[in-house]
């Protein structure tokens, strides 16, 4: 199971996330989230915060280290209606894996940015859309990504760029489609049976965030690590 931990923007709190099992860290692109991961200019040009810090570097020397590297969860950039040529920068600046689209993304947006993005700039590089979920009709706008997406973010309704609320999960029982999905909104650490009876074939794992935040962007490592266990079982 996919265990996607998203918000994160403080780079010692990255790297001990990073040393639990967890298989992705969604970084917030967004200039109105308090979670927003920031750029700025240094004389050699245009540098993540956390690069400063090491995070994106590769100061490793030994093979233990070296080891640790290759475990490390692949970096999500989570986005909401954004510019592409800012979504390509900040793959290539944070070497991002995953391309998570937040807000009301087109067919032909996903598909422009993906010959952008493909081969030349990240040849492996994977889109998740985030699909808002109320009613099982909502189910419905799936159909028009399928094609473009490797995975979808399920997610409730309210909120005005983002739920963190838990929605009705029977919805889930309706979606008929072939694309995996994680499941998101207000996950927490007393959810993980629940989590583990979720039993849709494409069901692939869980986005979490808010519920193990002890400031915004700030994990508890030691709640995180308690779900990760249950949850994996
Ligand atoms: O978290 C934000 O501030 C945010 C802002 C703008 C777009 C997306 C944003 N977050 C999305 C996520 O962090 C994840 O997709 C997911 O909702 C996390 O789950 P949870 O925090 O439990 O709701």
């Amino acid at each position: 199971m996919i265990i996607k931990v998203s918000g994160m923007c403080h780079a010692d709190n990255m790297r001990e996330v990073s040393a639990l099992d967890v298989d992705m860290i969604g970084l917030v692109f967004n200039q109105r989230s308090p979670r927003n991961v920031r750029m700025r200019s240094s004389q050699a040009g245009i540098l993540p915060d956390y690069c400063q810090a090491g995070m994106l570097a590769t100061p490793y020397t030994d093979k233990e280290q070296a080891a640790d590297m290759r475990k490390r969860p692949t970096r999500v950039g989570i986005f909401a209606d954004d510019m592409p040529q800012t979504i390509v920068s900040r793959v290539y600046a944070f070497k991002l894996g995953y391309v998570q689209l937040h807000g009301d993304e087109s067919h032909v947006m996903i598909e422009n940015l993906r010959r952008t993005l493909v081969p030349d700039i990240a040849p492996d590089i994977k889109v998740i859309k985030t699909v808002r979920l109320g009613a099982a009709a909502d189910l419905a706008q799936c159909s028009a990504y399928e094609d473009v997406v490797d995975m979808f973010v399920f997610e409730g309704l309210g909120g005005e760029v983002v739920d963190h609320q838990p929605f009705d999960w029977t919805l889930l029982d309706a979606y008929r489609g072939h694309v995996p999905f994680l499941v998101s909104g207000g996950i927490g650490v007393d959810d993980a049976a629940r989590v583990r009876k979720i039993a849709h074939p494409q069901f692939a794992g869980v986005d979490v965030g808010i519920c193990f935040e002890t400031k915004p962007g700030m994990i508890d490592t030691a709640s995180l690590r308690r779900f990760i266990e249950d949850v994996r079982g």
